[in-house]
């Protein structure tokens, strides 16, 4: 069996399309803060990205580009500055951060209701409650490839291989909250690849290149794979053997054109829904 290509690519344009569409029958312009620290290639690319994608459906978007050196209190001051400008309903930090910057402690000063990244303690504790409010992007976007392919999740075996705050913990909460048996892998797991052979839907959050072969993913198995590995040869990876897992799997997310576009739709759609609760 060669199981499917899930087209990320045009998920994701139907879903901006949609944001697009809504943003045009409001009576103002949602507003969205992007704040880029240090010049990490990968995230300029991204946040560049989230700039063209939200300016595209009608979102006022503006980044704010800091040095590497750029001190804790000076990035507070500037999250303080966005939290009390009325015209921004969407703040996000780009991560990494450089080191001498506490992650947490900026996140936490981000007003919740801005919080289009989801992060928040606020927001996680809503999502961890069940009663999602702004939901981190790239596991919302998971949650709709996976409503695109069809696939039952309502009392089916789901793996989440990784548990970072970003992805893997809230792709959980998510996959329980959809009626699915969830089992969260790590480093730690015993025997990944039987957990993963267990597994009716594979969501695949470690950052290790390839790591999960053919031979580890049910016949049949929906597969998600939100890693984005660079090789040293500048090849761009996922974290599953996506020729050989597809050879088992019935659909499976191809890495680049994958997760990755939905995480930017995703933000676009969050940006909407914070704007929609600040304004009415
Ligand atoms: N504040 C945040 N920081 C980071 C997040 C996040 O959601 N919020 N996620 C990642 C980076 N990221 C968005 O910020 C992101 C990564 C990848 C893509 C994407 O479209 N990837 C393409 C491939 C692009 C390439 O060639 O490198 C794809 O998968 O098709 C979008 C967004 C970490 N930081
Ligand atoms: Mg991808």
């Amino acid at each position: 069996m060669t199981g499917v290509l899930i087209d990320g690519k045009q998920v994701a344009a139907a879903l901006r399309a949609e944001v697009a569409a809504k943003v045009a029958t409001l009576p103002y312009q949602p507003g969205l803060a992007v704040v880029l620290v240090g010049d990490d290639p990968a995230s300029a690319v991204y946040v560049r990205s989230k700039d063209r994608a939200a300016a595209a459906a009608g979102i006022a978007a503006r980044t704010i580009r800091l040095p590497a050196a750029t001190a804790q209190a000076e990035l507070l001051a500037t999250i303080a500055a966005l939290n009390a400008d009325p015209t921004v309903d969407g703040i996000l930090v780009q991560l990494p951060l450089p080191p001498q910057i506490d992650a947490r402690a900026v996140i936490e000063a981000i007003d919740p209701a801005k919080d289009v990244d989801g992060f928040h303690p606020v927001n996680v504790g809503h999502l961890h409650e069940g009663r999602p409010t702004l939901v981190p992007c790239t596991p919302l976007g998971v949650m709709k490839l996976l409503a695109s392919t069809g696939v039952a999740l309502r009392g089916a075996r789901a793996l989440v291989l990784g548990r970072s705050g970003i992805v893997g913990k809230p792709m959980a909460a998510l996959l329980t909250q959809a009626d699915a048996t969830v089992t969260v892998a790590h480093s730690r797991t015993r025997d990944l690849a039987a957990e993963c052979r267990r597994a009716e839907v594979l969501v695949a959050a470690v950052g290790r290149p390839e790591m999960v072969r053919g031979d580890w993913v049910a016949e049949g198995a929906v597969v998600i794979d939100v890693g984005i590995n660079r090789l040293p040869d500048g090849r761009l990876v996922g974290d599953c053997a996506t020729a050989e897992c597809a050879g088992r799997a019935a659909a499976i997310t191809p890495v680049p054109g994958g997760v990755g576009p939905m995480t930017i739709a995703c933000l676009l759609e969050n940006t909407l829904t914070a704007a929609q609760a600040r304004r009415g």
